[in-house]
């Protein structure tokens, strides 16, 4: 049966006005769309490690939904589905129409956001180091992108292959909201226009390292996980944009086959323990399989792995 259509509207975190998928039950319309089957709820400020966090399925008396991480989370999640399902024909983070459920208003201030395994969770932010996470779309598909590398390679979040694991949820962040190469810019220090939390073109403008002979090889943030991403996320873009590192040209392929590569790498050949050089040879042969062994797509994933250091 053909669901009916129902268009929520609502203002973002940044003042936008957007549209969107709800439902009417009774008297009362819901941030539920039964179509991509998207739910958000309201968390209340309950804590983010609390065991379970119910929450109150957001609803409004009119299509007009006036919170703002509420519109955020459910839009941006809709356009993190679709962004899947056009482009690599994924259903769902599980490639079985799974439903996403997002909870805003997780946490005191929280400046975080987070898959936890089975939901989306949003802070609010504190209002200095970020405002409500939901309101960047590099963030949602960020997030997102964990729980498809959870049903896929399924990389652990530790040491190098949670540098791989974040990674790849930057590069698909960056992939879905827009031409730039940053993550997290839009709700990122509302004080500081014009930063961001990472920049994969320059990820050591951000304190992270753009090559493996610079990796952190400490025990803090899961062996680092947020600083090593730097390392596979400057490859990518040097795959993807072109450029030259540490004397090495690369040849850039652009944007589209550059999301390619990393999608099939992530499902067809990464795995739970996957290093850094086993991304080198995923990438590489994903390159073979979409464009010929001999391809200029090929050696655009060699050059620029060479140009990170990982050989
Ligand atoms: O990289 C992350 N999580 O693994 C972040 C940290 C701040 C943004 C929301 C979640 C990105
Ligand atoms: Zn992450």
């Amino acid at each position: 049966n053909i669901l009916q259509e129902l268009t929520g509207n609502g203002k973002g975190v940044k003042g936008d006005e957007k549209k969107f998928e709800i439902s009417k039950e009774g008297n009362l319309y819901y941030l539920n769309d039964k179509i991509r089957k998207i739910s958000t709820y309201d968390a209340q400020n309950q804590h983010e490690n609390s065991p379970i966090i119910s929450g109150k399925l957001v609803s409004s008396k009119t299509t007009t939904f006036s919170d703002p991480s509420s519109v955020d989370a459910h839009a941006y999640a809709e356009r993190t589905y679709d962004f899947y399902k056009k482009t690599f024909n994924r259903d769902s983070y599980d490639a079985k129409s799974s439903p996403i459920k997002s909870y805003i208003h997780v946490g005191e201030k929280w400046n975080n956001a987070a898959w936890d395994g089975e939901k989306m969770l949003y802070g609010d932010g504190d209002g200095k180091t970020f405002i409500s996470l939901a309101g960047a779309l590099d963030v949602i598909a960020h997030e997102l992108t964990h729980a498809v590398t959870q049903f896929t390679a399924n990389l652990q979040y530790r040491d190098e292959p949670g540098a791989l694991n974040e990674s790849m949820s930057d590069i698909m962040g960056v992939m879905i909201d827009d031409n730039d190469w940053l993550i997290g810019e839009d709700v990122y220090t509302p004080n500081k226009p014009g930063d961001a939390l990472r920049s994969m073109s320059n990820p050591k403008k951000y304190n992270q390292p753009d090559h493996y002979d610079d990796r952190y090889t400490g025990y803090q943030d899961n062996g680092g996980v947020h600083i090593n991403s730097g390392i596979n996320n400057k490859a990518a873009y040097l795959i993807a944009a072109g450029g030259k590192q540490s004397s090495v040209t690369v040849d850039g392929i652009g944007r589209v086959k550059t999301r390619a590569i990393y999608y099939r790498a992530l499902t067809e050949y990464l795995t739970a323990t996957s290093q850094f050089i086993d991304m080198r040879d995923a990438a590489i042969q994903s390159a073979k399989d979409l464009y010929g062994a001999n391809s200029k797509e090929v050696k655009a994933v060699k050059q620029a792995y060479d140009a990170v250091g990982v050989v």
